[in-house]
């Protein structure tokens, strides 16, 4: 089901964060995040605005576009997103950006332990001083997700905590300008997370789950998704809970990682993304002719007939289990004639 957080109760709300005015419309919520582990100390999500406000107006702290710093200043949204991550006590959750720590407090008020990657340095202090006395926010580190050695780091994390839970949710409210790089780090990491729940562009969640041939937005990330979890579409987030908007609007979306004995069966992962991304590389060529730089066009018309494809097809006319089939029956092949060169 695809809901949407509508614009018009919050366009006010917007104009007025320009101003940098606390807002005073939105619905309470608990803010647990500030206090040790006790859930017990409520405020409500004017405390998180007004705390995002105080971050953003002091020093050096104006929000940085070149870092995908729109902050989510609606509480009710980042309660959502706790909830579609299903959060329960105790689980694991690294979060990817936590800025001024308003979806932390989130996460930590249902309960769970959070670590957390930051790339700018004010927001690490500002956030650290925020959680300093909550144990349950172990570590926040100064780095960029897509260079951090994420398996490094949450071991030795989940050695300290003691752990029993083997997998870890990461739940994010991602700068829009790192989705696609952040989802291809982590969804082949279905042995370390259980789901990855994410807000992002809405049009990259549009474009990532039309794995529809037919659809104008099939390419190779909607393969790669599929070959790695499961996607669902959870909510539309209007671009004025924003603060600052972004131009475009959000969606929150889940992935359910696969673990590796749930992927397609294919001869090599590695040949089989080769095989897609090189098909793509001509969207409107047909796959004989992407494809020559890996197997002759007699080959690779074999191996399409032998999938019941016509020989001239492009792309777009193949299934994802059609691509699967076709980079078996391409592997099978190349063998079979190694073989044959072996006997000569
Ligand atoms: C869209 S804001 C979200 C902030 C906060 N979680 C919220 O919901 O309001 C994205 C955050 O990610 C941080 N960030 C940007 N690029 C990053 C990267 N490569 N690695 C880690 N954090 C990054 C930004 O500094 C910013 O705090």
């Amino acid at each position: 089901m695809i809901r949407s957080h509508g614009a018009i109760a919050l366009a006010s709300f917007a104009s007025k964060c320009d101003e940098l005015v606390p807002c005073r419309g939105a619905k309470c919520s608990i803010s647990c995040g500030a206090t040790s582990s006790s859930s017990s100390s409520s405020s409500n999500s004017s405390e998180n605005y007004r705390r995002t406000l105080e971050a953003l107006k002091s020093k050096n702290r104006r929000p940085k576009r070149w870092l995908g710093q729109n902050y989510m200043v609606n509480s009710n949204i980042n309660d959502e997103i706790v909830r579609a991550a299903e959060i329960q006590p105790g689980d694991l959750v690294l979060e990817i950006g936590p800025g001024t720590g308003a979806l932390t407090d989130s996460l930590l008020c249902a309960g769970a332990y959070v670590i957390a990657v930051e790339k700018d340095p004010d927001m690490v202090s500002l956030v650290s001083e925020r959680f300093k006395d909550n144990p349950r926010v172990k570590v926040l580190f100064q780095d960029d997700i897509l260079k951090w050695h994420i398996r490094l780091h949450l071991s030795n994390w989940m050695e300290t905590i003691k752990s029993p839970s083997k997998l870890v949710k990461v739940v994010s409210n991602l700068p829009f300008n790192i989705t696609t790089d952040v989802v291809k780090k982590l969804l082949p990491m279905g042995d370390l997370f259980s789901n990855v729940v994410l807000l992002l562009q809405d049009e990259a969640a549009a474009r990532f789950i039309d794995d529809s041939p037919k659809g104008d937005e099939y390419r190779p990330i909607s393969i790669f998704i599929r070959f790695f979890s499961e996607m669902e579409y959870k909510f539309k987030v209007d671009r004025l809970n924003f603060f600052p908007p972004p131009p475009v609007n959000g969606a929150v979306v889940s992935f359910s990682l696969k673990d590796s004995s749930q992927y397609p069966e294919v001869k090599s992962v590695k040949r089989f993304f080769t095989l897609v991304n090189s098909a793509f590389t001509g969207k409107r060529k047909m796959l004989r002719t992407s494809l020559r730089h890996l197997y002759s066009s007699s080959e690779v018309e074999n191996a399409l007939c032998s999938i019941g494809v016509v020989e001239t097809a492009r792309p777009h006319q193949l299934s994802f289990s059609q691509f699967v089939n076709l980079h078996n029956t391409l592997a099978a092949q190349s063998v079979t004639e190694m073989d044959k060169m072996g006997n000569a």
